[in-house]
């Protein structure tokens, strides 16, 4: 039988709209929100703040701790909805080590349209001049299990009905 959803993973670049998504993803689905960005160690934020992107080394602790909460949730009978930038496959792998019922919903965006998002958008430590990097690492999830792509310049009501959507049918195909 195939996996059941257990958790879901909100995921793309810097701006896709993973926290917009994630928050009413969580509300519709009854799902306890977990933002990835609150788990960074302030030396990823310092770095991040200061135009310097984050290696695989500096982005390992943040995930083995992004796992245990996603893990603590589950365990606690409750329904994960993780927002994490999970760039490369090797990201989404750990994550999946830890809970293979993970499913990821990948924002896809277009370059210009994350550097305008980033750019414009206050109070955030995140700069547009990182938006480059972002692409670089970035890995797209094609082909692998249990992963929706959505178009990310739609409007949010619009990818939020799609993932849920998708989630419900997934969990019921899978299920049969
Ligand atoms: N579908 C959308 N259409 C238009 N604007 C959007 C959409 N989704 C999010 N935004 C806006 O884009 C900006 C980035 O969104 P958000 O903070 O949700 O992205 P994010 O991926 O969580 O970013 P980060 O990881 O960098 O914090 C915000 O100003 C948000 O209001
Ligand atoms: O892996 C990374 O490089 C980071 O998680 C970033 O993607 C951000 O923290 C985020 O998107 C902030 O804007």
């Amino acid at each position: 039988m195939a996996e059941q959803i257990r958790g879901i993973v909100v995921m793309g670049v810097a701006g896709c709209g993973k926290s917009s998504v994630g928050a009413a993803i969580t509300a519709l689905y009854q799902g306890r929100l977990i933002e990835g960005d609150a788990f960074h160690p302030a030396a990823n934020i310092a770095k991040m703040s200061a135009g310097v992107p984050l290696t695989d080394e500096d982005r390992h602790g943040w995930l083995c701790r992004l796992s245990e909460e996603v893990a603590a949730v589950i365990a606690a009978g409750e329904r994960p909805v993780l927002t994490c930038s999970a760039l490369r496959k090797s990201y989404r792998d750990l994550l999946r080590q830890g809970e293979p019922g993970l499913a990821f919903v990948f924002l896809d965006l277009a370059r210009d349209l994350a550097f305008e998002r980033v750019a414009t958008r206050p109070g955030h430590f995140m700069p547009a001049s990182l938006i480059e990097s972002q692409y670089r690492t970035l890995e797209p999830p094609h082909q692998e299990q249990l992963t929706l792509a959505v178009d990310a310049s739609l409007p949010l009501e619009a990818i939020v009905e799609q993932a849920v959507h998708w989630l419900q049918e997934t969990n019921t195909t899978n299920a049969a």
